[in-house]
């Protein structure tokens, strides 16, 4: 299991968020996290990545990539976060340099050192997402979507296991935002794991996966809730 979380109680400052998370993720799931406004989804995010500590006697268990989150040490997080690929709904691209020169920055930061092993695994990537003619380009030179592509180019970058999508498609138009949910859909199909919180409820019957729904500060898998497509199509 790559994700899982028994009776995790998620606060900001002094105040609980989120009481009793039970959340576990398998290879190559699709994961939805659902939710209004303010009501835990960035939050329970922002722990996997450890933005936000889980505290010692807070969880029966919060494990992700096999290391416990409740006893992680701070020298240990960039390697928890290299093998996870994390997507935020401003794209977060270096405005100052190319398409090239971001992924470069990434690679050359997370060890990477060699020349042509750098170059190839860009052009991988960018080929995965469709925009290898945009490597030269300044991120401003590409659209939202384009630009949101080129975040999810990035979070490929070290094979992660896992890619943490915050609101991926919050400032996209509705058929780019398609678009994007289907890239993210497509990748887990090599093994990758995707966990995505959104507003856009359409996207969860055209795009099955398993849904969480935060609400009155508690987490639970409405799976069963969504999905019908994927149900009349096995019925067939
Ligand atoms: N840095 C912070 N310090 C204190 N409280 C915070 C902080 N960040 C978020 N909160 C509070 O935590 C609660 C959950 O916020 P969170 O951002 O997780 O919600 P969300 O479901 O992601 O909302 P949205 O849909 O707007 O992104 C809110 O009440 C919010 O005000």
């Amino acid at each position: 299991m790559l994700i899982d979380y028994k009776q995790v109680k998620i606060y900001q400052q002094e105040k609980l968020i989120l009481d009793q998370v039970d959340f576990h993720v398998e290879e190559g799931e699709f994961v939805y996290i659902i939710g209004k406004v303010g009501s835990g989804k960035s939050s329970l995010l922002k722990t996997l990545y450890c933005e936000l500590d889980i505290y010692q006697d807070e969880a029966e268990k919060a494990e992700v990539l096999g290391r416990s989150l409740t006893s992680i040490r701070r020298k240990d997080i960039p390697a928890l976060r290299k093998e996870m690929g994390i997507i935020f709904q401003d794209f977060k691209l270096l405005t100052d340099r190319t398409i090239y020169k971001n992924l470069q920055f990434v690679l050359k930061a997370t060890g990477w050192k060699k020349k042509d092993e750098i170059n190839q695994r860009i052009e991988e990537v960018l080929t995965d997402v469709g925009l290898l003619d945009k490597k030269d380009n300044l991120p401003h030179e590409l659209s939202g979507g384009e630009q949101q592509r080129i975040s999810i180019a990035r979070a490929l970058l070290n094979h992660p296991k896992v890619i943490i999508a915050d609101e991926p498609t919050g400032n996209l138009d509705p058929e780019t935002a398609n678009n994007i949910v289907k890239l993210l859909k497509d990748i887990t199909t090599n093994g990758t794991a995707v966990v995505m919180s959104t507003h856009n409820i359409p996207m969860l019957d055209r795009y099955p996966g398993v849904v969480y729904q935060c609400a009155d500060g508690a987490m639970r898998d409405v799976t069963s809730s969504y999905n019908k497509l994927n149900l009349s199509e096995e019925q067939d």
